[in-house]
């Protein structure tokens, strides 16, 4: 049973990651549930054969009396705004004077979720928190743990943090709302304000029922990653199993990287997410060293915010 077992987990997991963080399914839903069934039923004849990274234990048995709260090993920072070309542009020449090294930028879209923290240990899931002030956020492991996108295991036995925005696609907002207004409950403004309220459960079967997703973009004590840009970093993110968000460019002008928001504001409705901006970095992490940070944002990066 135990053999069984093992093979069930790495197969469903893998199901899973292809599903839910490549969103290339290779197996049909059918099929899927036939295996989780019967995963299930070895289990329940075998408790003590039970890990953690079991897709069978996402979702919690019991309903949390609140949120502990989690203090952060390293601030989880905010970003400075720009509004229009000029201020892009303010940003460019107010970087460009605190290095020589040539500015190549990254952009990459501000999904409009909530910013979320996530803690692996060994390549296990430990724990999820929000951003809260920056400094201390509240433990919602129990419910990122429900959001399939969220590997419970890594492909390497890493141990780091990894940050994103945790996020209600357009289409589950819209049926989420239909199936609350049905009911006579009150729907929810937007889609962020749906994670939000998903995330803040303390029952996390409702979590659960929420199809969220997540688009992680930064890590901390990534050393042993050895990347030494976003780019490459985003790259090893989803080597590992992480699920990273593709529509990511990089420019080597910030004539460029206007171009690049005029491009997104045009297909933004299209998107099966929402988005509020693009958030525009300097890719080398050695320039963003130099250029450092304000007290609570980085200098080396800008949000460009698209009008409501
Ligand atoms: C480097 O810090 C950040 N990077 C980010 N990147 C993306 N794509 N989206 C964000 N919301 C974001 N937020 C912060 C504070």
């Amino acid at each position: 049973a135990q053999e069984r077992i093992e093979t069930l987990k790495t197969l469903l997991n893998r199901y899973s990651y292809e599903y839910y963080v490549l969103d290339k399914p290779s197996i049909s839903d059918k099929e899927y549930d036939q295996q989780y069934q019967e995963l299930e039923r070895l289990e329940k004849t075998h408790p003590e054969l039970i890990t953690t990274d079991s897709p069978t234990q996402r979702i919690g048995g019991t309903i949390l009396p609140g949120f502990t709260k989690v203090q952060h090993d390293s601030p989880m920072l905010s970003l400075g705004n720009a509004f229009n070309q000029e201020e892009l542009l303010q940003f460019h020449q107010r970087i460009s004077k605190l290095t020589d090294q040539p500015l190549q930028y990254i952009c990459e879209l501000k999904i409009d979720g909530l910013a979320v923290s996530l803690k692996y240990e060994n390549g296990l899931f430990i724990q999820g928190a929000t951003r809260g002030d920056g400094n201390t956020g509240e433990d919602i492991t129990q419910n990122l743990r429900t959001v399939k996108a969220i590997p419970l295991r890594l492909n390497e036995p890493l141990t780091f943090e990894v940050r994103g925005e945790c996020y209600m696609p357009k289409a589950s907002f819209v049926q989420l709302n239909t199936d609350r207004d049905e009911k006579g409950l009150e729907i929810f403004a937007n889609p962020r304000n749906a994670a939000a309220g998903s995330l803040r459960q303390l029952d996390s079967s409702v979590a659960a029922s929420r199809n969220l997703s997540i688009y992680l973009y930064s890590a901390t004590n990534f050393e042993q990653l050895v990347v030494e840009t976003q780019d490459a970093l985003l790259n090893r993110l989803a080597q590992v199993g992480l699920r990273t968000n593709p529509e990511r460019r990089l420019f080597d002008s910030i004539e460029e990287v206007w171009a690049f928001t005029e491009e997104i504001a045009a297909k933004r409705k299209e998107l099966p997410y929402d988005i509020d901006g693009i958030v525009i970095k300097v890719n080398a992490f050695a320039a963003q060293e130099e250029i450092g940070y304000t007290v609570k944002a980085p200098r080396w990066a800008i949000a460009y915010k698209f009008k409501a």
